[in-house]
Parts: C-alpha cells; sequence; structure tokens
C-alpha cells in the first residue's frame, strides 16, 4: 500500500475515514427514486438522476432544499416547506434501497487495510439512521469501528468536528490519518482538520471536478491505494 505510506510520511495510515455517498457506493438512484416521490406527493415535477446526482453531498436536509427549490441555490425555500418535505423523503426513502451498488475496488481495499489492523470510520453527512443498515447490505457490515452521520453532531462536513472526534476516539493524530472523500465539503473538511486526503474522481461533486479542490490525491478507482 505505498500510495497510502506517501500520504503518511512513509507510514501506513493507522486510522481511514471514509465519506459513504459517492466514495464506497453509488447511492443517487435510490436517492433520485426518493426526491421524485417526494415531489410527486407535492404536484411537482420530477427532477431526475442527473440533477440529484449534483445536489447531493450536504446532507437530506439540503438535498430537500434544492429538490424544492429545483437547483442548487435554495435559500429562498422556507423551513416550513422544508421540514414537511423532508419527513416525506425520508420516510420514503427508507424504503429506496434497491439500486444501491458498491464502487470497484472498495471491498478489496477495505480487506487489504483491515488485514494490516489499520482502523476504519465512516464520516458521512447522510443520516445516520440508514448508514449501518446500507453498510451491511453492500456487504461492508463489520469493517468499521466508528459511524458518524449527518446527524450524529451538531456540526457536519465541510466542519472538521467529526473527523476530529473519530481521531481522538481512535487516539491517532491528524498525520497518522486519512480521509477518503468525493466532494468539495470532504476536502475542506479533512484540511481543516489537518489530515491527508485523497479524493476519488468517480463520485458527486456538485457537477465538478474534485480535482478543483485540490486534494491531496485524485484516484479514479479506490484500488489504486493498494
Ligand atoms: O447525504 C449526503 O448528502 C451525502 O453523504 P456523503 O457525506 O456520504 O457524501
Ligand atoms: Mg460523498
Amino acid at each position: 500500500m505505498k500510495p497510502l505510506r506517501e500520504l503518511c510520511a512513509g507510514e501506513l495510515p493507522r486510522l481511514v475515514m471514509f465519506d459513504l455517498d459517492g466514495t464506497l457506493v453509488d447511492s443517487v438512484p435510490d436517492l433520485a427514486t426518493a426526491v421524485d416521490r417526494m415531489l410527486a406527493e407535492l404536484g411537482r415535477e420530477p427532477a431526475g438522476v442527473e440533477q440529484v446526482r449534483r445536489w447531493v453531498g450536504n446532507g437530506a436536509r439540503v438535498l430537500v432544499r434544492r429538490a424544492l427549490a429545483g437547483g442548487i441555490e435554495h435559500g429562498a425555500v422556507s423551513d416550513a416547506e422544508t421540514e414537511v418535505a423532508l419527513a416525506r423523503f425520508l420516510d420514503i426513502y427508507a424504503d429506496c434501497h434497491e439500486l444501491i451498488t458498491l464502487y470497484p475496488g472498495v471491498h478489496e481495499l477495505l480487506e487489504a487495510l483491515s488485514t494490516a489492523a489499520v482502523e476504519l470510520a465512516v464520516v458521512t453527512n447522510k443520516p445516520e439512521r440508514f448508514v449501518a443498515p446500507l453498510l451491511e447490505q453492500v456487504g461492508l457490515g463489520g469493517y468499521f469501528r466508528w459511524i458518524i452521520g449527518g446527524d450524529t453532531l451538531p456540526q457536519q462536513k465541510p466542519d472538521p468536528a467529526a473527523l476530529l472526534q473519530v481521531m481522538h476516539l481512535a487516539g491517532v493524530s491528524n498525520l497518522q490519518s486519512l480521509f477518503v472523500g468525493d466532494s468539495r465539503s470532504d476536502v475542506l473538511a479533512a484540511r481543516a482538520a489537518g489530515v491527508p486526503c485523497v479524493a476519488v474522481s468517480y463520485g458527486y461533486n456538485h457537477g465538478r471536478p474534485v480535482a478543483e479542490e485540490e486534494p491531496d490525491r485524485v484516484v479514479d478507482s479506490l484500488a489504486e491505494l493498494l
């Protein structure tokens, strides 16, 4: 795992934290189904997979606000409208997990890291209640010692709080850790926590190449880290 050593001063990291949506799993088809069902209930036109792919990454509440706004800017959407739609979205999404898939290379990397006794965590903006069941469903149950969702702490990425919390629990420093994500909030959270950051090029970054966010390294598959 030479590429990992290069990122962590010649040593294998002791802790690797992963983003979920767009990094470990392709969850957008199911998220789009749930968004479109929610919009249909409100008598609105569907958003479709391509739009939803641009809107994912800042948690369920912001996704719902973007769907209500019909675009990435959602400042004009009222809180009252958001809460009603969000409750419906969360209910609908709870039953929409048919299309989720694991990206290539994920299983291989996690297996190699756990064999090397590297601690693993998931730090996602997705509501926490969905995370463990989804990991189980795609065959990743059991790899992660810590799971932090978008509603586990008061802050979510790009705030570094979740990364700092996991490093504290694991008893490792920022330079013994690594973050792997797909979007701007991941790169910003890692940078604010002082943690080296690998970004995957295949994920969701609001329609922009993730290289523009200047992570320490960009890979096309997690297998490149082996
Ligand atoms: O729920 C989201 O918006 C995205 O979650 P992520 O942090 O795992 O990419
Ligand atoms: Mg992501």
